[in-house]
């Protein structure tokens, strides 16, 4: 794991902008199309600002969740509205967008189509991942019903989320496809923050899912 320090947020955001064009454009050399994963949450927004402008072939950049909350895309928790709103605009309105969920009752249901449909995006080129307080990234919550599952091996490619502590029920990516993925970066910002990923490193994946992925990952960080 490498850690990054900034010495504000608006330079992280601009950084982190370009080394995420930089790796897309790398891949997009040697691949018919690129995977680009990323997260919901505050923090991104920023980043999405600047790399919307980039310059890229976006038509052949495939852009997903990392994790999603089963709302309807128009309610203001959707991580669908915040990438479309914020990242699949300028430039990268000519990407394409894969959802993680379609509105059903139960989030079972749409999995397997879901599935299907990412199967070819795997290995993720790039991926941009968030962190909570609590050491959770994407949905994967310490405590949550099936989280064994979703951190082993023979994972599937999403899981159903259901953690106590969240609104509404997930999908996420699940342990072994974002540790599979090509190029890993967190971005992270406030003391609160860095201070769990330095508690995460020492514990488990059970207890802190984001060990799940430290390796070779790009810790982006501002206070
Ligand atoms: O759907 C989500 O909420 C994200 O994928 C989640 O993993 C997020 O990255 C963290 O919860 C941090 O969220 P903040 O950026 O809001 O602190």
């Amino acid at each position: 794991m490498k850690i990054i320090e900034y010495a504000d947020r608006e330079m992280m955001a601009i950084d982190v902008a370009n080394v995420l064009a930089g790796e897309i454009e790398a891949t997009l050399l040697t691949h018919d199309t690129a995977s680009l994963a990323v997260p919901g949450g505050t923090t991104p927004g920023p980043v999405f600002d600047g790399l919307c402008a980039a310059d890229l072939e976006w038509d052949r950049v495939h852009v997903l969740p990392t994790d999603e909350r089963c709302v309807p895309e128009d309610h203001e928790r959707s991580n669908a509205r915040l990438i479309k709103e914020r990242l699949l605009v300028n430039r990268a309105s000519n990407a394409r967008f894969m959802p993680l969920y379609y509105p059903v009752d139960d989030p079972e249901e749409c999995r397997p189509e879901i599935q299907t449909m990412l199967s070819p995006e795997l290995p993720l080129s790039v991926l941009l991942l968030g962190m909570g307080d609590d050491m959770h990234t994407a949905s994967l919550f310490a405590g949550m019903p099936g989280l064994d599952a979703a951190l082993g091996d023979g994972a599937p490619i999403l899981a159903v989320a259901r953690p106590e502590t969240q609104p509404e029920a997930r999908i996420t990516l699940t342990a072994r496809i974002l540790d599979g993925a090509m190029s890993k970066h967190l971005l992270i910002q406030g003391q609160s923050k860095r201070d769990a990923l330095e508690r995460a490193r020492g514990l488990p994946p059970e207890e802190a899912p984001i060990a799940a992925v430290l390796d070779d990952l790009t810790v982006h960080w501002a206070e």
